[in-house]
């Protein structure tokens, strides 16, 4: 076993050893349960300070393109989903500043591919997306390298190929989610999370276009607070939010509610992408009396985790596959804070089982004291959904 000491310990550090040291391992021992002992036990603060450098510089990247959408700028891809040079970008950049901060090539769980890229009629493309890689990494001036080459940024999308799994450390990165919300000049999220023996360890979700205040009551779009939102949480230390800009980060929690009444739900807003008639349904059986609050990405976990509103429901249609990267940052960002999630038969989500998740039905959050009522409500509102057919 090989024992590292660290003699900084930063604010969100667990406080196991407060006086002086954050202790983090590794082992070589074959076990699989001495393994996720270890992982359990382990810090990763070094892991979280690459990851939120990463997402923070990925941001500056994807704002600068949201400000100047070009149409050459977004494609399509083979699933119809849209895809942008700040997808591809945004992926380069997180795959390259791991490996450079942490001295190694991640194993790295990610949405793009350099596929299309490859192809000859997006040579053009190719090269915005290095220009744009190389102007952000000089523009913020901490990261001492000469200016990557079109195959550079392929080959850093392209450690995105790891398959994950139960075994060993995985990153899980969603280069931009909500897409969509980025095109329509909405809410998006860079979200980047760390698997250690198929459980998350970490997570970060940078949220450029979500205020640092409370998003509950307002009218989320016209906010003038435009700093944006970076969550982090690390397993046993809770979450912490702070200004894209680099404020003090502080403690987040969930919205401690037990009244149906006064709590607030999140959806996708994509009608597509979740079924707002059973949300519908299901809030009407619990007692919600506020109307849904509709925004893209998991920056619905980040709003969640600091109580701006008390419920996300999300119900794919059948069929749907859920990936790792839709929901691991996310999951971490809430659980710390203190909220569960599960799907929707009340089973915790298994990140361990490659690039997907299995599970039932659909994904609901909240807090722990709400939680069995939701249960109950989405449990009778799916039965009475699949009697009406
Ligand atoms: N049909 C369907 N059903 C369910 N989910 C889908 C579907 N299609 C896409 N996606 C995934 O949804 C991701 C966007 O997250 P949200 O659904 O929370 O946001 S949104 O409000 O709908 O935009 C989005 O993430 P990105 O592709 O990263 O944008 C997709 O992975
Ligand atoms: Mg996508
Ligand atoms: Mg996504
Ligand atoms: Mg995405």
């Amino acid at each position: 076993m090989l024992l590292h000491i660290n003699a900084t310990t930063p604010l969100h550090s667990k406080s196991k050893f407060p006086f002086l040291f954050s202790l983090s391992f590794s082992t070589t021992s074959s076990s699989s349960s001495s393994r996720r002992a270890a992982a359990a036990s382990m810090s990763y603060d070094k892991q979280l300070a690459a990851a939120k450098k990463a997402a923070s510089v990925a941001a500056r990247l994807c704002q600068k393109v949201q400000k100047s959408l070009l149409q050459s700028d977004v494609q399509s891809k083979s699933d119809k989903s849209p895809v942008t040079v700040a997808d591809y970008g945004s992926q380069a950049i997180v795959s390259f500043i791991l490996e450079k901060e942490l001295a190694s090539i991640p194993s790295l769980v990610a949405e793009e591919d350099s596929g299309d890229l490859r192809k000859e009629e997006s040579r053009e493309t190719l090269h915005r997306i290095t220009e744009l890689v190389n102007d952000t990494i000089a523009g913020d001036g901490t990261i001492d390298v000469s200016p990557l080459s079109d195959e550079d940024v392929l080959t850093a999308i392209d450690n995105g190929k790891s398959e994950g799994g139960p075994h060993g450390q995985h990153w899980v990165l969603d280069p931009i989610d909500g897409t969509k919300g980025f095109l329509r000049g909405d809410q998006y999220a860079i979200a980047l999370a760390l698997l250690d023996e198929g459980k998350v360890v970490l997570g970060v979700l940078a949220c450029p276009n979500l205020p640092l205040t409370s998003i509950a009551g307002s009218n989320l779009n016209s906010s003038e607070d435009k700093a944006g939102c970076l969550f982090f949480a690390e397993v046993g230390a809770g979450t912490y939010m702070q200004s894209l800009d680099g404020s003090l980060p502080t403690k987040v929690h969930v919205s401690t509610t037990e009244n149906p009444e006064e709590a607030s739900f999140f959806e996708s807003f994509e009608a597509a992408h979740s079924s707002h008639d059973l949300s519908s349904l299901i809030a009407t059986k619990l007692g919600v009396k506020a109307p849904p609050v509709r925004i893209d990405s998991q920056a619905k976990y980040g709003a969640l985790s600091r109580g701006d509103g008390a419920i996300y429901l999300r119900f794919p249609r059948r069929g749907y596959i859920e990936k790792i990267w839709d929901h691991a940052a996310g999951y971490i960002v809430v659980a710390e804070a203190g909220g569960v999630v599960t799907d929707a038969g009340g089973k915790p989500l298994d990140f361990s089982k490659g690039r997907y998740l299995d599970l039932d039905t659909g994904i609901i959050v909240t807090n722990e004291k709400l939680m069995p009522a939701l249960l109950k409500a989405v449990r009778e509102s799916i039965g009475e959904k699949a009697s009406s057919l």
